[in-house]
């Protein structure tokens, strides 16, 4: 068949053009006139006529569902995925610091139109809006609403990708971005401000910005690599949780001395997960049934942290008292019964039991809500109640000590931008005679004024390392030496005792004779 000259193409598109224009131009002056019914009617079959022709698909996600009141979750889903591609292919852009997220955020602006590509598929997204009319109702006027909706445009041949997995695809993606991209808080149960009833919240919150990280703690690697590991598998272990018919919740025991990194440890979690932080200070809930309160508020994809547990609340004597008191009659009692009993002398005025704290984390009321972690720090591990730190409630024990030379590498790293050095062999002698927290550590590392350079830097700290390596054989010496006195003092007592025992004996025998 012989292709048409372009000319008559042109005429026949021409012609088509002015009579959709007439067309269009006829039905906007019926619309004017004809009765809404008639029109509905009309816009119904004309619209069922068309979709036999037209070839594509329209899905609409609106910005309000319902009474108006809720913003739909799908939404802000697909404004978060397409606000991620959109600054690669959109021309025109808006960019908001949308509620609950610390950075600008790019999304397109109204009527752009954007495309994308999933499994072959190619679809369309435009933003488009629909305004209401002001309407005025008896005395109050409510003004025109606009109505913004995402419009979703594919050929009907991609209908099964689009409905069964690139929509899916679009709001798994959303709500990550949002997590991501969220403004993380850290909240806290003090007492503090009380709100009025109708708003009382448990927790009052700041805005979380804790710069440290797994790559800035002081850390074996191989501890560092086996903890992330275990962080990262948990927070993807929905489905797992909920096959194994476990509450989807992992506790984590850091302890180790002082300035070993137990709370930079939780803040570089935090980091790690995109988490929030509650910070429970134990000593501030009232009771147990606050204690439950305070759980059922906490919003899931959070760290619940009970810092220096040993000391929060005096949990641990509780079973230890009751068993020197009267262990006989106590034998027959269960040790539950024992720990159910409430404390005699509350701390301050927190009642909260250890059978309280036990429920509080795996209890039913911790099934409420998933992707928790709960976390535990102290300085004495061998104070806690093993109810307290037994698997299924503390899963991971993790244990924090002096620093080692490769936690020293990464401080020399962050601090000094040093990944080697001269001085570095003299360090790590030293640094296995000596104990040194990283905290120390980080201390003697730190510049201290504009001349401290990092060789400058280096020397110091092998300083305070000998210093510490001095001071240390000083204390050794002098507790050698107690030990002697303390000897020397009970070798004395034995010699009295003895010479008091000849001297008794030899009476004995002094009376002895005497009386025969
Ligand atoms: N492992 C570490 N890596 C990097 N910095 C550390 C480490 N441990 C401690 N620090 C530094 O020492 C300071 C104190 O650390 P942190 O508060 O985490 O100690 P802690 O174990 O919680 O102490 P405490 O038991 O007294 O609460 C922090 O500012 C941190 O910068
Ligand atoms: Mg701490």
């Amino acid at each position: 068949m012989m292709p048409l000259p372009s000319s008559t193409m042109t005429q026949m598109w021409a012609t088509m053009g002015s009579t959709l224009a007439s067309f269009m131009f006829v039905w906007a002056i019926i619309r004017q006139y004809c009765p809404y019914e008639l029109r509905r009617f009309f816009e119904k079959y004309s619209h069922r006529i068309m979709g036999y022709f037209y070839p594509y698909i329209k899905i609409s996600i609106h910005e309000f569902t319902g009474d108006r009141l809720k913003r739909s979750e799908a939404y802000s889903a697909v404004e978060a995925y397409l606000s991620n591609n959109t600054s690669k292919s959109a021309k025109r852009l808006k960019a908001e610091m949308v509620k609950d997220s610390s950075n600008l955020v790019l999304s397109m602006d109204e009527y752009e139109r954007v495309t994308d590509d999933f499994q072959g598929a190619k679809v369309w997204w435009v933003l488009s809006k629909s305004v209401s009319p002001g309407r005025s109702m008896s005395m109050s006027y409510y003004p025109e609403q606009e109505k913004r909706f995402y419009k979703l445009t594919f050929h009907k041949k991609y209908r099964d990708i689009i409905t069964e997995s690139y929509l899916d695809h679009v709001v798994r993606e959303g709500k990550e971005i949002r997590v991501k991209n969220r403004q993380r808080k850290l909240y806290t149960n003090s007492p503090g401000y009380k709100w009025p009833s109708y708003k009382q919240t448990m927790w009052s919150h700041i805005v979380f910005e804790h710069p440290a990280t797994f790559e800035t703690m002081a850390l074996e690697p191989e501890k560092k690599r086996e903890i992330i590991e275990d962080l990262v598998t948990f927070s993807k272990s929905k489905d797992f949780y909920a096959r194994i018919g476990k509450a989807w919740k992992r506790g984590y025991l850091l302890y180790g001395p002082p300035g070993t990194g137990k709370s930079t440890m939780i803040a570089a979690m935090a980091n790690l997960l995109g988490y929030d932080v509650y910070d429970l200070e134990l000593t501030a809930v009232k009771d147990n049934t606050e204690l439950r309160k305070l759980l059922i508020e906490t919003t899931s994809k959070s760290i619940i942290v009970i810092e220096d547990i040993d000391c929060s609340l005096d949990l641990t004597g509780q079973r230890k008292k009751k068993a020197d008191k009267s262990s006989l009659e106590d034998e027959t009692k269960s040790s539950k019964e024992r720990i159910k009993e409430p404390k005699e002398e509350g701390h301050g005025s927190s009642k909260v039991t250890l059978s309280g704290l036990l429920n509080f984390i795996d209890g039913l009321w911790s099934a409420c809500g998933g992707e928790r972690l709960v976390v535990f720090t102290t300085n004495y591990v061998e104070k806690l109640d093993p109810a307290l730190i037994r698997r299924g409630r503390m899963d991971k024990h993790i244990e924090l000590s002096f620093c080692s030379f490769d936690g020293f590498k990464v401080l020399a790293k962050n601090y000094l931008k040093l990944e080697t050095h001269h001085m570095f062999d003299t360090i790590q002698r030293l640094m296995g005679e000596v104990k040194m927290t990283p905290a120390d550590v980080a201390e003697n590392l730190m510049p201290k004024s504009p001349q401290d350079d990092p060789e400058r830097c280096l020397s110091n700290f092998i300083q305070a390392l000998e210093e510490a390596k001095e001071e240390a054989a000083k204390k050794t010496a002098e507790e050698i030496k107690e030990i002697g006195a303390a000897k020397e003092e009970d070798d004395d007592d034995v010699q009295t005792q003895e010479n008091k025992d000849v001297q008794v004996k030899s009476d004995l025998v002094g009376n002895a004779n005497v009386s025969l």
